[in-house]
């Protein structure tokens, strides 16, 4: 049987295809490339097509004997959803439920999905925990809400079982130095400060610094992405094994400022990285961390590159190595 990676050509998606094939599962990906990269994709049997195409979606099903599904495919920028959340819901909400559908159609009751911090909005408190309230401060977060509740309902219906994954701030890059982030346009803190470390940027800017935390600029949790990928497998492990769908966070339960994060990427890249003081971001909290006990307890989930200097590092090793990233170099 197969596993189906929608997005898989992506960057968490194209991690967790290398944690797959470590395992010598067999793997479908189905990826429209607008982010992702042929070359991120190790092994498997990639398509390109997109999800909202429903007769391409059904061969891939009708060709493939898919028992489980994880689903990364979607768009993910926090600032983007608030100027063009039309983009978000069709891609997000319309493309999941053309997903749910053929994974209806075609009889595959197992889904692992790509959710979000987002989801949260500003904290009641922290770390936050999966019973805490969900009031998405963006339309990003919204939409992965509403697929999330879309997943409840397909699996009411019709025994579709899922995990959904709350990641907090995926960074870092695969170990064999093959595979790392390059999305375009970049916008994500990490890469961005690498890239200025390099000189690729005059500098970077920093969306506000009157935020109510100790330095006034935003806090995040950053975990590896190898760490995400892992609990993907885990989760279609436990699918597997016919339990209960499930909601998990997937965080390090530590949080860094924006400044914290340059500062310790000073010291991992010893380069300069200048700074560029700007305006707040539409659609960002304050704070978000997480408790991923949840996940470590019913997944038996162990973050093992929880130091933010060491995931930054891994970042280093791949930006430094691939400056332009899968483009030539
Ligand atoms: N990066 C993070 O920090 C983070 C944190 C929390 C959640 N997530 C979620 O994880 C998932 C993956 O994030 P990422 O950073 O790897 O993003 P990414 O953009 O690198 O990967 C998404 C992939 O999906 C593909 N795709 C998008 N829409 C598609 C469609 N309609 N049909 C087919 N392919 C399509 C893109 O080409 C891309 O390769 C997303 O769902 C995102 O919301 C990411
Ligand atoms: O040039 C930049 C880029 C970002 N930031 C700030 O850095 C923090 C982190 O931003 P970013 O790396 O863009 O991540 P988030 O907006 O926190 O969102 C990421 O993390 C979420 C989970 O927490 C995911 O759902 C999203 O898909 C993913 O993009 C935020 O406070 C930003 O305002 C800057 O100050 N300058």
């Amino acid at each position: 049987m197969a596993v189906l990676v929608t997005g898989g050509a992506g960057y968490i998606g194209s991690h967790t295809v290398a944690a797959l094939l470590e395992r010598g599962e067999e793997i479908v990906i189905v990826d429209n490339l607008q982010q992702g990269h042929r070359e991120a994709v190790l092994g498997g049997k990639l398509y390109e097509g997109d999800l909202r195409d429903e007769a391409f979606l059904d061969q891939v099903f009708k060709e493939n004997s898919i028992d489980a599904v994880i689903h990364f495919a979607a768009n993910s920028l926090v600032g983007e959803s608030m100027t063009n959340p039309g983009k978000y819901y069709h891609n997000n909400v319309y493309g999941t439920l053309c997903l749910l559908e053929a994974m209806n159609k075609n009889g595959v009751k197992r889904i692992v999905f790509s959710s979000t911090a987002a989801t949260y909005g500003e904290p009641e408190r922290v770390p936050i925990d999966e019973h805490d309230r969900t009031v998405p401060t963006n339309a990003y977060g919204e939409t992965k809400l509403a697929m999330e509740k879309m997943m409840k309902w397909f699996d009411t219906a019709h025994g579709i079982h899922y995990v959904s994954l709350r990641y907090f701030n995926a960074a870092g890059a695969h170990a064999s130095g093959k595979i790392g982030e390059d999305h375009s346009p970049e916008t994500h803190l990490i890469p961005i400060v690498l890239q200025a470390a390099l000189g690729q940027r005059p500098h970077i800017s920093v969306f506000g610094d009157d935020y109510p935390t100790e330095d006034g600029t935003c806090i995040r949790d950053y975990i590896h992405v190898s760490d995400l990928a892992d609990a993907h497998v885990l989760a279609v492990d436990r699918l597997r094994r016919g339990e209960d769908s499930a909601v998990y966070n997937l965080g390090n339960g530590q949080g860094f400022s924006v400044k914290q994060v340059i500062d310790i990427a000073r010291n991992v890249t010893e380069r300069e990285i200048p700074v560029v003081m700007e305006a707040r971001r539409a659609g960002d909290p304050a704070v978000l961390i997480a408790s991923s006990d949840r996940a470590r307890k019913e997944l038996g989930w162990q973050p093992k590159r929880d130091k933010l200097d060491d995931i930054i590092r891994s970042a280093w090793q791949w930006h430094s190595a691939n400056p332009n990233g899968y483009g030539k170099n």
